[in-house]
């Protein structure tokens, strides 16, 4: 029974409540939070931690007037329960359903929409500005983890944001953990601020009995002056961030709704840009989610009793085969080293890093330098394996063209979490990848039809000596054999998997899979479809595609990638810089449109690739054509 939470349909009744009611509206929260999250997943570990900052942060300010905004937005569903959409939290993550991010389009309290991570600082410096411009009022809030703040677009708004002296507010939401435990030197710097004396206080105290000490002729002054600075920066928290322009508060109890109600109350009195420090612990409430911070902050379905994870299915992941291949290739070869941006479970190179620390590179949430520095160690004679998520990459683009592709260096790329993603949506979705990358110069780009294949296609990368990519979907593979002795395939060799007068479909990664299931729907009609494993979707495999097109006359392209610069259009042009007029071509994959939510297999079915769409489609084609 959520006698409270029950009677909150928006934030201004929360306001009503005394400190004692909102701790146990804190405690309810947390029921519904693992309630939910166990029969849908989700980001539970980061939300358990933000329930009494939330509410202090509604406590305080009026939204939608005062704005928050949520860095990366997986913690925000319980601003999303507190803002009105209690009812709905049911719904998380499911096709049609509520979003697992901040979206404008879900609710007017959502100030800007999120998913990659650092831009809060950013886009709340944007409303802040707006907000002056217009001589509006309102206050904005940007709340950052302590592993966003690892992202170099963080830096680039606190320098600019302390520049300009904007009023705004940052909270900085540090509970020393990324998804796995934050890295580098700024976590150390925050590390040392949770020890450090708290409270301003004690910094106007430091600072009291520092322009106490006389200075004594210029020369001594100056070392006076000096050493006044160093004690400065031994003693009073935070001083890196006053450096930058913003007044420090903190650090303080983050799950203290009084106390961090006073510090919200003092920080909206305040001029220029304040930066809020808590402290939090990330799955705060719920015992599994403490002790495994790491393996809940994004969980699918589990079962609440025992914290386990409801599994589906035996056959191993693409990430595990390929974390399980690299370690077996660097093995044999030393000079292969591993990098993430901060997911060495997600991309699979947890193991590795155990194995061979002194290869293993975690950079923080930070794609771009991951990038290039893989081409530093790539110039210096390192075999760099970078591995992120498709759409994460999308964050290195230029440092992948510039950096690697241009001066040609053996950089290999693991984009895991291509295609669709399923629930996390379309922030997520790694559907542009063909398309930010085919372009690019001196690329070799291929996509696995299965688990197996990948192995191959990791080695063929690492044997290339040219900038490679390997691009595969999450979750599980087909479950076929993986003891096969590794080659290296020839750059641009297709595989034809199967002979059809009728059609052939050229399809790539998982759409393979789905193409043979389309295949042998169509022979129950009588149509002969070919299948041909494109493995390559740059180079392409222009001679077998040419005798092909004169063979049957009809291709179907299939991808799960945007038409628009992926695969299919790869084909048409060649096919166009051949002149072969008299082919039909159809290209299946994702329309010009951003992909919602959903479970990957609704998605695909909606979309029309999987077996019974393509069937359907392919079907349709040749009726068009008059072929059939
Ligand atoms: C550009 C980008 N890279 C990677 C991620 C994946 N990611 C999501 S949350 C997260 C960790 C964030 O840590 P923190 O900001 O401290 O939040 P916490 O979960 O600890 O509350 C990462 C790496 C992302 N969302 N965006
Ligand atoms: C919020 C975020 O970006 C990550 O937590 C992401 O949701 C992880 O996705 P996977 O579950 O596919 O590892
Ligand atoms: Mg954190």
């Amino acid at each position: 029974m959520n006698d409270l939470l029950d009677m909150i349909d928006n934030p201004q009744q929360l306001k009503k409540l005394s400190v004692v009611q909102l701790e146990k509206l804190a405690g309810e929260i947390r029921g519904l939070l693992v309630h939910t999250v166990a029969k849908t997943g989700g980001h539970l570990a980061p939300n358990l931690g933000v329930v009494e900052l939330t509410i202090a942060l509604h406590r305080v300010f009026n939204s939608p007037s005062d704005k928050f905004v949520w860095d990366v937005g997986h913690q925000a569903y319980v601003h999303k329960i507190l803002s009105g959409r209690r009812e709905y939290f049911n719904t998380l993550r499911q096709a049609g359903g509520m979003s697992g991010f901040p979206k404008i389009s879900e609710s007017v309290h959502d100030a800007f929409g999120t998913g990659h991570s650092s831009t809060s600082i950013s886009a709340a410096l944007g409303l802040a500005l707006a907000r002056d411009m217009s001589g509006g009022r309102n206050h904005v809030v940007a709340i950052i983890g302590d592993g966003s703040l690892t992202g170099g677009q963080a830096y680039e708004a606190l320098n600019h944001a302390g520049d300009l002296g904007a009023n705004l507010i940052v909270v900085l939401n540090d509970n020393e953990m990324s998804i796995a435990k934050n890295v580098g030197a700024m976590s150390d710097y925050l590390s040392k601020l949770r020890t450090a004396p708290t409270y301003n206080r004690v910094k106007h105290d430091i600072e009291f009995l520092l322009r106490r000490i006389p200075a004594i002729g210029d020369s001594v002054a100056k070392t006076v002056e000096r050493v006044k600075d160093s004690l400065r920066y031994l003693l009073v928290p935070g001083m890196l961030f006053e450096e930058l322009g913003f007044t420090y508060i903190g650090p303080i109890d983050g799950h203290n709704i009084e106390l961090i109600s006073h510090m919200l109350e003092k920080a909206k009195t305040m001029q220029g840009p304040v930066l809020i420090h808590t402290l939090t612990q990330k799955g705060r409430g719920y015992q599994p989610a403490e002790c495994k911070a790491d393996k809940f902050h994004g969980v699918g379905p589990f079962c609440i009793d025992s914290g386990e994870v409801i599994k589906n299915g035996s056959k191993p992941t693409y990430t595990a085969v390929f974390g399980e291949t690299l370690i077996d290739l660097a093995a044999k070869d030393a000079d292969i080293v591993a990098i993430t941006a901060a997911m060495p479970e997600g991309t699979g190179l947890k193991n590795f890093a155990g194995l061979y620390p002194e290869r293993f590179f975690d950079v923080g949430i930070a794609e771009q330098h991951a990038v290039t520095v893989a081409a530093g160690l790539a110039v210096a004679g390192k075999k760099p394996v970078v591995a992120v998520y498709s759409t994460f990459g999308q964050r290195a683009y230029d440092q992948i063209l510039h950096d690697v592709c241009l001066q040609n260096l053996p950089v290999v790329f693991a984009l895991d979490r291509a295609g669709i993603v399923g629930e996390d949506g379309p922030t997520h979705h790694g559907v542009f990848d063909f398309s930010y990358l085919r372009h690019i110069p001196n690329l070799v780009l291929m996509a696995p039809k299965d688990e197996n294949e990948l192995r191959h296609m990791l080695h063929t990368a690492l044997e290339l000596n040219c900038p490679a990519v390997i691009r595969y979907p999450r979750g599980s593979g087909l479950g076929v054999p993986l003891d096969e002795e590794l080659t290296v395939f020839h750059p641009g060799q297709a595989e034809q998997l199967q002979h059809g007068r009728d059609l052939v479909f050229l399809a790539v990664g998982p759409m393979v899979e789905q193409c043979r299931a389309a295949a042998g729907i169509l022979a129950a009609t009588g149509i002969q479809a070919g299948v041909v494993n494109a493995r390559f979707i740059k180079p392409l495999d222009e001679r077998l595609f040419s005798s092909l097109a004169r063979e049957t006359g009809v291709f179907v392209t299939v991808e799960d990638n945007v038409l628009a610069g992926g695969f299919g259009s790869a084909v048409l042009e060649y096919l166009n810089l051949q002149n072969c007029h008299w082919l039909k071509l159809l290209r299946l994959g994702l329309p010009d449109q951003f992909i919602e939510h959903g479970a990957r297999e609704q998605l695909l079915s909606r979309y029309g690739l999987d077996g019974d769409g393509i069937a359907r489609q392919s079907l349709l084609f040749l009726k068009q054509c008059g072929v059939r």
